[in-house]
């Protein structure tokens, strides 16, 4: 059996690491309460906030969302342990990734970054727990695995269900319209990211240009990143410039992605960010992510869906909605190991700008 240096089943003792004291140009993302979510008026009030956050760039905090700080710091612990099992170890479990299949290990410099370039994150993940996800898994997670669904359901059953309910709110639609297009029991590709950066030399920052992960979109329906104290996370701003996402402790940062870009026509924007090296009393510092990739029912298309706000802001114009209708009628199924697989093509094939990430055909 793996050995497992913290013991997951008594209490954290580790102390985190500091928020950066660099002064670092912020963008600016609501926060959302989501312990006024039942309260009356709540939702609406919520509803509004997400409203201007997707307006803004598409990133949202989200606190009081019902996980301890022992919850999570349980599973930051548990992404630790499973990261540094020796490599062999690791590529037992290699997702089958030339088939645009994420469940499992990802390993270190699986994309080209630069040309000749390789990155510098591994990442380990954990698909829904449908019996069709099912799959081998090391000692550590088989360990933990009760732990590990409680924590799944919980962030797709309940965070993310009360997210998508209040954007099915802001775009005037019934209130269980997006959250029918998500049922955890339904198939689909929502997978857990258990992630760890490795640093780099000053030298190798330099050669890199800075850059952790290159500036994308992610191309499911919402994204939810735990926000951890390594700095590096940055947003484009729709001017161009790059700002940073500040760390929130015991939050949630959440972004908006590709397949809600294409369900709203571009209401719900899919904002390009990227991962940059940490200023320097972070630089040399391993970077942990606990990130939950929210996606739609295999089944579903990406037209444009008939809602009463699209309509009146003139993004269901017939015209465009033919023509984006032929285009993106396309399932999420076959869809989402396209998108994967283009991880995996040489540097120069690979998309560049927002428009070629969420190209069908690039
Ligand atoms: O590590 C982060 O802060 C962001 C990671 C990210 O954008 C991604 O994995 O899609
Ligand atoms: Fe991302």
């Amino acid at each position: 059996m793996a050995t497992t240096q913290v013991e997951l089943a008594s209490p954290p003792t580790q102390a985190p690491a500091l928020e950066t004291k660099h002064k670092l140009d912020y963008a600016d993302i609501p926060v959302l309460d989501f312990s006024t979510f039942d309260q009356p008026g709540g939702k609406e009030k919520l509803a509004a906030q997400l409203q201007e956050a997707v307006e803004l760039n598409g990133f949202f905090y989200i606190v009081n969302f019902g996980l301890s700080q022992d919850d999570l710091q349980r599973q930051w612990l548990l992404g630790k342990e499973i990261l540094q099992l020796p490599m062999e170890e690791k590529m037992k479990f290699r997702a089958k990734l030339e088939d645009g299949d994420y469940n499992g290990y990802r390993p270190l410099g699986s994309i080209e970054q630069f040309p000749g370039l390789r990155d510098n994150w591994e990442c380990y993940h954990v698909f829904k727990f449908n019996p069709e996800y099912q799959k081998e898994h090391p000692d550590i997670v088989k360990d933990h695995y009760a732990e590990i669904e409680k924590f799944h359901r919980f962030v797709h059953q309940d965070v993310a269900y009360k997210v998508l309910r209040l954007i099915a709110t802001v775009l005037e639609l019934p209130e269980d319209f997006m959250v029918n297009h998500h049922r955890y029991e339904s198939s689909c590709s929502s997978f857990l990211r258990y992630m760890k950066y490795y640093p780099r030399t000053p030298e190798e920052n330099d050669k890199y240009k800075h850059i952790y992960t290159r500036g994308h979109t992610d191309f499911g329906s919402v994204t939810f990143l735990f926000s951890q104290p390594i700095a590096g996370l940055e947003l484009q701003e729709r001017d161009g410039s790059w700002k940073a996402v500040r760390h929130i402790p015991g939050s949630i940062v959440v972004n908006t992605a590709d397949m809600l870009h294409f369900w709203t026509n571009g209401y719900l924007a899919s904002c390009m960010h990227r991962v940059v090296s940490p200023p320097p009393e972070q630089a040399h510092m391993e970077r942990f992510g606990l990130i939950y990739f929210l996606r739609p029912n295999d089944d579903a298309r990406l037209q444009t869906v008939d809602s009463p706000l699209l309509r009146r802001l003139g993004l269901l114009d017939k015209k465009e909605r033919e023509e984006l209708e032929a285009k993106r009628n396309v399932r999420v199924g076959d869809w989402v190991p396209i998108q994967t697989k283009k991880n995996w093509t040489p540097f120069d094939q690979q998309p560049q700008s927002q428009r070629e990430f969420q190209s069908l055909f690039h």
